[in-house]
């Protein structure tokens, strides 16, 4: 063994995964505080400000009281680069160090996340119960030491990655803005755009995935100008997606994307591979280096950087308060797609597997285990309640996995209203307004300030699909924006449209000098 050759503990790595997951479970990066509270300064969208609004509450609430900052608290992606120096001591695989460091991780009695993957996607779908297995990546590198870039990818954002392969003289730029105009929001903007350029295909997306942990910089790059092809598209990038007008959830608004991340590889001269794949508000992600001295020392962030806005800043007062025990078809018919309503009273949960299981059910022709009639249903999978907590985290899920199971649940159920995150499809529009039935959304991203209006929790069916069980919550004063109006009017449709139309304004005006 040459002296230049470090010995790296197998339990060293352990811990420093299980630290690590739990440290970006609670605390954003820095920079994307800073930067999300810069948009927040910035935003002139009323819906659009409020959403950031609730999001930077929500981090700081998190990051205060040690808890997610999304029900969805990930699926694992480790990128490792490996000293060829170094000497790992284990008998046991790399694969199973970092596993038994995710499985510390999401079973912390502390602060227990959710566990969020199935084992066979394909067919069974049982959930693994503690999270594993995470998504590795290793490289071997010049060095003794080995430095671990983990993140805990949303499954919202990720099912939003796309990838092509372009003729080589055609635009990039312009298939990523195009491909981003068509993802909606379930991705949960203000967030990071990431693109992977060239390679063959599965490096394409690796490079994606890699490039969105790397720091926020747009508004340095800006400043001093770029200076290589890949800073230039950035910066283009991020100019031409926050001018679709998508804004923070999809309300419309100015700010879309914090950054957009560019990485480069050779590729064949016939190819030019493109992945992009969004980044999340949730934005979890740390980089440690470990060099046989112990496990890694993660120092807590400065949260003074954490800005403090007053709920009162949210503007929520004076807003429609609505008593759920008390609904009618006349009250949910006379709501209007854009305005802001309390929820108080109780509603339903429910989500993929729980809609997949009513469905069959109601195919099969038998009763359903709930009485789904005048109720409220909400796209949510709590995290697991810890000390006096009535619910984990629990922000809305993507409300368009939905779509497919939404005529049949409004037709044979008799629900009078649905809340989740994200624009509807066409279908589900048009059964919205068929059977008068209106869809609200919360913030995505603000789960734990979501999670404090609940002031009772009750299982209530289908107890084995864990976070995707039905419940009941008792809530009170829930913030949901009426997204869908009887009339089928959609604030995902109107909100991106309004503010494309006044920031192109804005550009003409700022070009003819007015
Ligand atoms: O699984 C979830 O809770 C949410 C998911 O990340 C989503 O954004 O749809």
């Amino acid at each position: 063994m040459n002296k230049k050759t470090r010995t790296i503990a197998g339990k060293d790595i352990t811990k420093s995964v299980a630290d690590a997951l739990q440290y970006i479970s609670y605390y954003h990066p820095p920079d994307y505080i800073r930067y999300l509270s810069q948009a927040y300064a910035r935003e002139q969208s009323p819906s659009a400000k409020n959403a950031i609004g609730q999001i930077l509450v929500n981090s700081r609430m998190a990051a205060f009281g040690r808890r997610p900052i999304c029900q969805d608290t990930g699926l694992v992606v480790v990128f490792a680069k490996v000293g060829m120096d170094a000497r790992i001591k284990s008998t046991a695989s790399f694969a199973d160090l970092v596993n038994e460091g995710v499985r510390r991780a999401y079973l912390d009695p502390d602060n227990p996340l959710r566990a969020s993957i199935v084992a066979d996607p394909l067919a069974g779908r049982v959930n693994t119960r503690d999270n594993t297995p995470a998504v590795i990546h290793v490289d071997l590198v010049p060095g003794n030491q080995i430095e671990i870039t983990i993140a805990a990818k949303g499954g919202g954002s990720e099912n939003k990655a796309r990838f092509t392969t372009l003729n080589p003289s055609a635009s990039v730029a312009d298939w990523v803005v195009d491909t981003v105009s068509t993802l909606g929001s379930g991705w949960c903007p203000p967030g990071l755009i990431s693109v992977g350029i060239g390679g063959s295909a599965e490096k394409a997306m690796l490079l994606a995935k890699e490039a969105m942990n790397e720091p926020i910089d747009m508004s340095e790059l800006i400043a001093r100008g770029p200076s290589s092809a890949e800073e230039a598209l950035r910066i283009e990038l991020h100019e031409r997606i926050n001018a679709l007008g998508i804004g923070a959830q999809g309300l419309g608004g100015l700010t879309t994307v914090v950054d957009v991340k560019v990485a480069t590889y050779p590729t064949h001269a016939a190819s030019k591979p493109v992945a992009l794949i969004p980044q999340c508000a949730a934005n979890r992600h740390l980089k440690f280096t470990l060099d046989g001295t112990g496990p890694a020392q993660l120092q807590p962030p400065d949260l003074s950087e954490w800005p403090e806005i007053g709920i009162g800043e949210l503007n929520l007062a004076g807003v429609r308060r609505v008593n759920l025990d008390s609904l009618t078809k006349e009250e949910t018919a006379a709501w209007r797609y854009g305005e802001t309503i309390l929820l108080s009273g109780k509603m339903l949960t429910g989500r993929d597997a729980a809609h997949k299981r009513m469905v069959d059910l109601i195919d099969a022709g038998k009763p359903l285990p709930v009485d789904l009639r005048g109720r409220v249903i909400y796209y949510v999978g709590p995290v697991r309640a810890v000390r006096d907590e009535v619910v984990g985290p629990a922000g809305p899920t993507t409300s368009n996995r939905m779509d497919g199971f939404t005529e049949k649940i409004l037709a044979e159920t008799g629900v009078f209203a649905m809340v989740g995150k994200a624009e509807r499809g066409p279908a589900a529009i048009e059964s919205i307004v068929r059977h008068k039935t209106p869809y609200l959304i919360a913030v995505g991203g603000a789960a734990y300030l979501i999670s404090k209006s609940i002031k009772a929790a009750r299982l209530v069916a289908f107890e084995d699909l864990g976070m995707e069980a039905i419940y009941e919550f008792e809530v009170q004063d829930m913030p949901v924006i009426m997204a869908v109006d009887v009339e089928g009017n959609s604030i995902h449709n109107s909100g991106p449209l309004e503010w494309r139309k006044r920031m192109a304004a804005d550009s003409i005006a700022r070009n003819i000098g007015v």
